[in-house]
């Protein structure tokens, strides 16, 4: 699914994520890691936000620096603390990122309905609560046709019921083949995903957790 070489990742010349080798197949994926382990730095470069040196390869296919537009338009993310220009509307930024995900007829609604953004659709995110940024973070996530979805910490600020919606939509897209990472600091139980495999992000690097049980 993804293979990462040689990363290194430094912030003002701090080394904070050094992953020599890993190879992530398809599937359900939860990084754990105590604060600042490096679990939003990982996704970020993954969802090619942030500068890194190393190789990055998605489906033995496409890296992210030579083929940089294929690239992106398979790996989506949602922040794990979503900020957005406070002028603009839930559907200014839907209508944008669905643009440039080329996302189908139609696809932007079902997910506001399915997330509740439909609600404040047409607010200023200044007006936001962090539930609703949240939601719309997630709305933006899985426009387009991913096939790996980055989910920093999904559970947080999110309400019970858009949750269970969330969740169950996340299972139907992993059965038809999309992968979902997922961080969380919470219970990644109350998700109710099966995971593929769980890990750890700590000591600056990321290594596969041996059984599942541990989670
Ligand atoms: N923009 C930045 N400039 C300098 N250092 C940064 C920056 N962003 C993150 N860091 C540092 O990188 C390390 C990893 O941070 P990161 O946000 O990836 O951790 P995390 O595992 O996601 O933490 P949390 O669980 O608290 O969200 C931390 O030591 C943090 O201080």
């Amino acid at each position: 699914m993804l293979t990462v070489t040689n990363l290194l990742k430094a912030y003002d010349g701090t080394p904070v994520l050094t992953v020599p080798n890993l190879t992530i197949p398809p599937g359900i994926h939860y990084f754990r890691g105590s604060n600042g382990s490096g679990k939003t730095t990982f996704l970020r470069i993954v969802a090619g936000l942030l500068p890194f040196s190393g190789q990055i390869i998605l489906e033995q296919a496409y890296d992210i620096r030579q083929q940089p537009v294929d690239y992106r338009l398979r790996v989506n993310y949602a922040e794990a603390e979503p900020l957005y220009p406070d002028f603009l509307t839930a559907r200014d930024l839907a209508t944008f990122v669905a643009n440039a995900k080329r996302a189908p007829a139609g696809q932007v609604d079902q997910l506001a309905d399915l997330l509740g953004v439909t609600a404040f659709w047409t607010q200023p995110t200044r007006t936001f609560s962090s539930g609703m940024l949240k939601k719309l973070s997630l709305l933006l996530a899985w426009l387009g046709q991913p096939t790996l979805v980055l989910l920093d910490e999904p559970l947080t600020t999110l309400d019970v019921e858009t949750a269970g919606r969330l969740f169950d939509f996340t299972r139907e897209r992993v059965n038809q083949g999309v992968s979902v990472w997922l961080t969380s600091h919470q219970d990644i139980t109350l998700t109710g995903l099966p995971l593929t495999a769980s890990w750890q992000v700590s000591a600056g690097t990321i290594q596969p957790i041996p059984d599942d049980t541990a989670v």
